[in-house]
């Protein structure tokens, strides 16, 4: 650990950012909002939001961002994305559309909308790997599971069967809303992972 603030972004074309911003900051680390490549290449770690993901991936094109993106994640940025954002770094989509822009980058594949085909929103109380103390509350909206995942890919929680929460090494994913209860230990993990990366 370093006294040194790291700066993470949050992609701000869509969705919802401010709060990633206010739970980022919460949990010791310099929030950034990022809409092009310039403000990509000046941050140490990046989320993506919450929100569509059909949406965000069509931006992504739009504000020249997603070769840039692809480029990081392979280069080691470590990127967590929460819902649209977990589908936007699997490597395939089920029940997306056929046009959808992913970036890729964890050896996943998801479905879309997967939970609410039954239900819409929900939410659940989880013991997350890597979580100390009491289970996270969980807020599920219109939310993906992952539907495979390979090797390399740590499953840290799971509702019933299906994975809700991965990582794999500088790539972490939740199905649900960390942002949105007060809880900011998911992002103390992320905050720790980018640290851990010393590129701050
Ligand atoms: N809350 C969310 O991010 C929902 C994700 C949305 N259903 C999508 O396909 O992108």
């Amino acid at each position: 650990m370093t006294g040194k603030k790291i700066r993470i972004g949050v992609l701000a074309l869509q969705g919802d950012v401010r709060e990633h911003v206010r739970a980022l900051a919460v949990a010791g680390a310099e929030p950034a909002e990022v809409r092009g490549p310039e403000e990509l290449a000046a941050v140490d770690g990046l989320v993506l939001p919450g929100g569509e993901s059909t949406t965000i991936g069509r931006l992504l094109r739009i504000f020249g961002l997603l070769e840039p993106l692809r480029a990081a994640v392979g280069d080691g940025l470590p990127v967590y994305g929460s819902c649209a954002g977990m589908i936007l770094l699997a490597r395939d989509v089920l029940d997306g559309r056929p046009d959808q822009p992913l970036i890729g980058g964890l050896d996943m594949v998801v479905r879309r909308n997967a939970f609410g085909r039954q239900v819409d929103s929900f939410e659940a109380d989880l013991d997350v790997v890597g979580v100390d103390g009491p289970p996270m509350h969980a807020v599920f909206i219109r939310a993906p599971w992952v539907e495979k995942s390979g090797d390399g890919v740590a499953v840290l929680a799971r509702v019933g069967e299906h994975p809700v929460a991965v990582r794999q090494g500088h790539l972490l994913a939740t199905s649900f809303h960390p942002e949105l209860t007060g809880d900011t230990r998911m992002h103390e993990l992320f905050v720790e992972m980018v640290r851990q990366r010393g590129r701050a």
